[in-house]
């Protein structure tokens, strides 16, 4: 099975994150699922820097990510592949960005995370949000 190695950056406002919903995909367990913004790491590339890039591709955002906001790294199988993703915390005061690779976006109170239909392979994280943060 293949294995896809993905960074992913969880955006906290005040009480709230940032929740961004996928397009529609051939996938079913993903399509239209909410996620954290971010992507897959390009061979070679640091977690960090792969991180940027995503963020800089996905949302026009220009910040630079340190290994000091690393929260949790997920292992999960999905019916087509294996993902490793590794979760940053990124706390902000606002965060001004542009839609170009996703359908919406929703800032979320941390009680009411559950309320979205996740991606699986999120849903750990979002338990320890829920939990921790
Ligand atoms: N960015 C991101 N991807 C996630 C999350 N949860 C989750 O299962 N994924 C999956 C969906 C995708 O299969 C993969 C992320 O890669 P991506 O967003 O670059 O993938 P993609 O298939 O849309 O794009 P691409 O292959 O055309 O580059 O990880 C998440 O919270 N954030």
């Amino acid at each position: 099975m293949k294995t896809i190695e993905v960074v992913a950056a969880i955006f906290k406002r005040g009480d709230s994150f940032l929740c961004m919903q996928r397009n529609e995909s051939p996938l079913k367990y993903i399509s239209r699922k909410f996620e954290f913004p971010g992507g897959k790491i390009e061979p070679g590339e640091q977690r960090e820097v792969a991180l940027q890039r995503e963020l800089h591709e996905e949302m026009d955002l220009t910040i630079s990510v340190s290994q000091d906001q690393y929260l949790m790294t997920v292992d999960h199988i999905y019916p087509d592949f294996r993902i490793i993703m590794h979760g940053y915390l990124i706390e902000v005061d606002d965060l001004k960005f542009t839609l170009n690779d996703h359908g919406a976006f929703r800032w979320m109170e941390r009680q009411n995370l559950l309320l979205l239909d996740w991606a699986p392979a999120d849903v750990p994280i979002v338990e320890k949000l829920m939990r921790e943060i």
